[in-house]
């Protein structure tokens, strides 16, 4: 069967989730490294997740990536200006022009310091998504309680229906 790659980036797994996953291939969870992931929605997909942290190497993966899931911490203020900043940089890069792109807004079951109104704004997301290549999406989830999660399932299933 046809498959294609989607990437995770920055902030938090997936693989706390409830997801559906078929087969699990990878370092187990909490080693560093790149995690991957076949989930069956509809035709197998292959999530690939990038921590934070391998920054410096996440455009090695470029090439082979069909749609990008960027999730930030929106429990962490701290962090906003240096997911933004990785943000923009993936944004530009010309490998990933053709890529659609879900922001996920995670931690959303914690009590948060700034509403997910005020992260956007924050970090100028009406002007990213403006001067943006790609198709953006944004979504507000819980990767803990599993909120949102059936939104990310669709959103990579009609990305994914009729990918190369
Ligand atoms: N409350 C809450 N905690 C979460 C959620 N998602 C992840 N966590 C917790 O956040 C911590 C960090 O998650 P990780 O996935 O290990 O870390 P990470 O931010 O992805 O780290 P890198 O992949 O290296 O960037 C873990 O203790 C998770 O259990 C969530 O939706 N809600």
């Amino acid at each position: 069967a046809p498959q294609s790659e989607a990437a995770v980036g920055v902030g938090d797994s997936l693989r706390d989730s409830p997801l559906d996953e078929r087969s699990l291939s990878g370092p187990p969870l909490g080693r560093v490294g790149t995690n991957l992931t076949d989930i069956v929605a509809q035709r197998k997909i292959t999530i690939r997740e990038l921590g934070g942290c391998m920054g410096p190497i996440w455009s090695s993966y470029y090439g082979n990536c069909h749609s990008l899931l960027f999730m930030m911490d929106a429990s962490n203020p701290t962090q906003l200006s240096a997911s933004c900043v990785q943000l923009l940089g993936l944004l530009s890069s010309e490998q990933l022009a053709e890529a659609s792109v879900l922001i996920l807004f995670n931690k959303i079951d914690l009590p948060c310091y700034m509403t997910i109104e005020e992260i956007k704004s924050l970090i100028r997301l009406p002007d990213i998504t403006a001067c943006a290549k790609q198709n953006i999406t944004t979504l507000e989830i819980s990767a803990r309680k599993g909120t949102g999660l059936a939104k990310v399932l669709h959103w990579l299933q009609d990305e994914h229906r009729s990918s190369r």
